[in-house]
């Protein structure tokens, strides 16, 4: 695991030292370099950003491009390497993938005007932008269906230790805010899911907080304590916003404003003179949201599969959009399921609705799909880093919102979401559409400084420069034709180049008629000559070669004054464009939710408020896609009921203690119903014949086994942590998965493990559960424990082989098949064969009698039983010696004894006593 990259400077060495002579130039990159330590320095020479030092070292590896060197430095040659300016976008994005922070260092002016202060200056540079992980907005450099979240974490001592995140992503504007505390951080940054964390120094060495940040490597980058002041915060805030005072933005905590203020300062710092259009931050409540742990997050993989990838996870399987806004929509709502039932419920109304109205889900989604992502146009634009292009995509996007409009207003009865959504596209700001549609032409470029994006008869001035340089065009056109018909060189060209400008072209024989004569001297004046062709020009091309430049210059100014104005008319309506396109994602999402369910045969879940959870004929959304795919046998579909029990404690859900054989379907079972309740809670259908559900709070699962070895957890360590974090938490609205605790250890203690982790979660937690194992002896449990069920896995034997049949019936396994999917895994007879009589003998060994004793001679219950037989055998043993006390003391009359009687008779007491006890 890599350290925060405050700590992984890429500093040269040699900046540290005195630096005898350097030239100019490298004296000038080694103090930029020295300013920016974090980060490789893109320095930019004419057409090439250079890297010089250690950078160069670590771009050319991460880059995978040539090391060179140029001079030397402290008599050591000068590593070097470079990329063109022109594909700088692309290594960028290698480098910003691999982890690294690049400074972008510019030529601040001409060379031309670094001269006129003498041969030996050195061009203005500066860094105009540092580009880090959440803060790039190129569009090349973006996944379209990925959030790019910048979170701060702020935290206020005085506050008791306060906690409290802000998430940025520049890339929409989106702004969040929600407090937090030591034991949630590391779930909570997981769900956000961020691209870059800052913190700052003494929060990130914080024993309690380290090892959440730790979790994140170099993504996260440690920034100064005054970043996140707390006091001087809301007034950072309102001066960004601009206005007097942050109170109309809502109440927020000190700690999520020394977060929102640590996530500005970085923001500012890395656009250094531009300022990015941000939403408002709007506050986000831990209680409206299902709590998902970090380990249940990686193990379902919901957004991923646990080696990284994309395909395989549930995200991939259910999504539908078809635009980047859609899809980033339902990843960031399966990151965070809802538990608040009637928003739930909300979403599923809208849903049925696109599913009973197939037609026009689909004439919208036909409409989406040409649906540019907009708040990413306009984040470029706000930061100055957008084109021609991205005023399309504003004014596309405009027209395509509209057109959805039209069509929703066409419909008689929306249900609350749709209706919302469309009341969003209602306010649609028209004018901004209209002005660009009239503005832009056809064919855009990329960048505004290419021209020719106005469109003609937008704008008089332009329209007549325009003119002017179309005119001249021509008139150069009749120049070449006059000039060949007077020289009667038929082959005589008027060309064009960056250094002559426009000149007259005829090859080396046919020259003479342009030389020969003192008519012909005086009018063709001689430019250039070349090894086959002689270049000339003419008072007349020189005249009309400057009114064109002026033309075409004016006219680009023209175009640029337009764009500007364009720009900031968008800009200005930020929000509205924003609420248009969150309401095009909405509807993307629900349509595809909508396609998703009547494609699959999904059901409608109920969900309220109660502790069911109801699955009839439930199928695991991934596996199922999956066998499909590969036209395999069905997925068979499995009840599953934890919903309390009407005849015994009607307020807990049950738990299912889950047997069965090998590669029988545990695994998937369990997870099928974790990603039922996520589904159902991010107001989707599930993959079931029906499916009742009471929201889930927390959603806690124990699957896979991996070990953490970074962090010095072995596969158990990691096990029993997750195990122990979910007897912590879980409660009576949670739904727990186990699959399989205690197997890293020796068979009896795991036993012992999983059989008082299945009476602690009955007892304390009472929560639904599911719990796989292949230790037999806990379906015995269910004879004491009215809320647990035994439910096992349906197995049929043919011929020595076994057939998995996947069907989930009440009853208990007897045997897990281990030796049979062993040889079916490929194990060599021999070893199979030998398994077999091992486990033969060990059946016959009177592995039921043991089995049938088990529940006493369990190492938990011997303990018990040890204590409590030592308690019997102590109390008899004092019960007897105090019988014969009794009977001694009953027989003594001190009033009659003498002193010497009284003390025979103490030490006849004294000695019943030793004796007995
Ligand atoms: N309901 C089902 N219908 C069809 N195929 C299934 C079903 N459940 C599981 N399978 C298939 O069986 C394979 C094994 O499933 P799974 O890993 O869930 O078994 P398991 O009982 O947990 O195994 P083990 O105890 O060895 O870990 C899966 O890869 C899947 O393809």
């Amino acid at each position: 695991m890599s350290a925060p990259t405050s700590s992984t400077k890429t500093s040269t060495p040699e900046a540290a030292k005195p630096v005898s002579a350097p030239t100019p130039m490298m004296a000038q990159f080694l103090e930029i370099k020295a300013a920016n330590p974090d980060s490789l320095l893109f320095y930019r020479m004419g057409d090439f950003y250079e890297l010089f030092f250690s950078d160069a070292e670590i771009a050319a590896a991460a880059l995978g491009i040539a090391l060179t060197k140029r001079g030397k430095h402290l008599d050591q040659d000068i590593p070097m390497c470079g990329v063109p300016v022109h594909a700088a976008d692309d290594y960028l994005q290698k480098l910003i993938g691999k982890g690294y922070r690049v400074a972008v260092c510019e030529q601040l002016e001409d060379p031309a005007e670094a001269k006129k202060r003498g041969s030996k200056s050195v061009v203005r540079r500066d860094v105009t932008r540092l580009v880090t992980p959440a803060t790039i907005t190129e569009e090349k450099l973006l996944n379209p269906t990925d959030t790019s979240y910048l979170v701060a974490v702020g935290r206020v001592k005085a506050d008791g230790d306060a906690l409290a995140l802000a998430w940025i992503d520049i890339t929409t504007g989106q702004f969040r805010l929600m407090e937090s505390d030591a034991k949630r951080l590391l779930p909570d940054l997981m769900r956000i899911g961020p691209k870059e964390i800052v913190v700052a120094e003494p929060v990130y060495h914080d024993e309690l907080l380290k090892s959440a940040f730790e979790q994140f490597g170099r993504t996260v980058s440690l920034q100064p304590a005054v970043l996140f002041d707390s006091a001087t915060a809301a007034q950072k805030l309102a001066k960004f916003y601009d206005v007097q005072t942050m109170d109309s933005f809502g109440d927020f905590s000190r700690a999520e404003l020394s977060a929102a203020a640590g996530a500005l300062a970085y923001i500012e710092k890395t656009q250094i003179a531009e300022r990015p259009s941000l939403q408002r931050p709007e506050r986000e409540s831990e209680n409206s949201l299902l709590f998902i742990d970090p380990a249940t997050r990686l193990n379902l993989e919901i957004e991923r599969t646990l080696n990284g990838s994309r395909d395989g996870s549930l995200l991939k399987a259910i999504d539908r959009t078809v635009t980047g806004g859609g899809a980033r929509l339902l990843a960031e709502r399966l990151r965070a399921p809802l538990t608040d039932c009637s928003e739930i419920n909300q979403r599923l109304d809208a849903v049925s609705f696109f599913l009973s109205e197939d037609d026009l889900g689909q004439k919208l989604h036909a409409l989406l799909k040409s649906m540019p992502d907009m708040p990413r146009a306009i984040s470029r634009l706000s930061l100055n880093r957008g084109g021609p292009r991205d005023l399309a995509a504003i004014a596309n996007g405009l027209k395509v919102t509209r057109s959805i409009f039209d069509v929703l207003a066409g419909c008689e009865m929306l249900p609350q979401e749709i209706q919302a959504a469309s009341d969003n596209l209602a306010m649609a700001p028209d004018d901004v559409h209209q002005l660009l549609e009239s503005a832009l032409g056809e064919e855009l470029p990329l960048l505004k400084r290419d021209g020719g994006f106005v469109r003609n008869g937008y704008n008089a001035e332009l329209d007549e420069m325009r003119g002017l340089r179309d005119q001249s065009r021509r008139i150069i056109a009749e120049l070449q034709s006059k000039y060949a018909e007077d020289t009667g060189v038929k082959s005589l060209k008027i060309k064009h180049n960056n250094v002559l400008g426009y000149f007259i072209e005829v090859t080396a024989l046919n020259a003479g008629p342009l030389t020969q004569t003192d008519d012909a001297k005086g009018k063709y004046i001689h430019r250039q000559s070349l090894a086959n062709a002689m270049r000339f020009t003419t008072t007349e091309l020189a005249d009309l070669e400057s009114k064109i430049a002026s033309a075409a210059g004016r006219a680009l100014a023209i175009e640029i004054g337009i764009f500007d104005e364009l720009r900031d008319t968008a800009v200005a309506q930020a929000d509205g464009l924003r609420a248009c396109a969150q309401a095009a994602s909405v509807l993307d999402v629900t349509i595809a939710l909508a396609e998703l369910a009547g494609g699959q045969g999904y059901c409608r879940p109920i969900v309220d408020d109660s502790r069911a959870f109801n699955i009839t004929a439930g199928r695991h959304p991934v596996v199922e896609q999956a066998l499909r795919k590969q036209a395999s046998a069905p997925f068979v579909a499995n009840d599953c009921d934890l919903s309390p029990r009407a005849d015994g404690d009607n307020e807990h859900g049950a738990i299912w203690v889950l047997t069965g054989p090998n590669m029988g379907g545990k695994s998937t079972f369990l997870r099928q119903n974790a990603l039922i309740a996520i589904m159902a809670q991010i107001g989707s259908f599930v993959p079931a014949g029906a499916a009742h559900i009471g929201a889930v709070d927390r959603l806690f699962s124990r699957v896979g086994a991996s070990d953490d070895l970074a962090r010095g957890r072995s596969t158990f360590m990691v096990e029993m942590v997750e195990t122990a974090a979910i007897l912590n938490q879980a409660g009576p609205n949670s739904l727990v998965i186990l699959d399989e605790i205690g197997r890293g250890t020796a068979t009896f203690d795991g036993l012992s493990i999983a059989w008082a982790t299945i009476e602690y979660l009955h007892e304390q937690n009472k929560c639904r559960t599911l719990f796989a194992t292949h230790f037999h002896e806990l379906t015995a449990l269910s004879e004491r424990h009215n809320r647990l069920a035994n439910v096992t896995i349906k197995v049929k034997e043919w011929n020595g082989d076994v057939i998995f049949l996947h069907e989930v019936i009440h009853g208990a396994a007897d045997r897990s098949y281990g030796v049979q999917v062993a040889r079916l895994a490929g194990l060599p007879d021999a070893v199979v064969c030998r398994a077999k009589n091992v486990l033969e003998e060990l059946e016959t060994q009177g592995r039921e009698s043991k089995a049938a004793t088990l529940i006493d001679d369990l190492p938990l219950f011997s303990t018990e039983i040890a204590r409590a037989a030592e308690n019997r055998s102590q109390s008899s043993q004092q019960h007897s010696s105090k019988n014969a006390l009794n009977t001694a003391l009953e027989g003594m009359t001190p009033d009659e004894m003498t002193p010497m009687q009284a003390m025979e008779a103490l030490y006849k007491l004294k000695s019943i006593a030793t004796e007995k006890g």
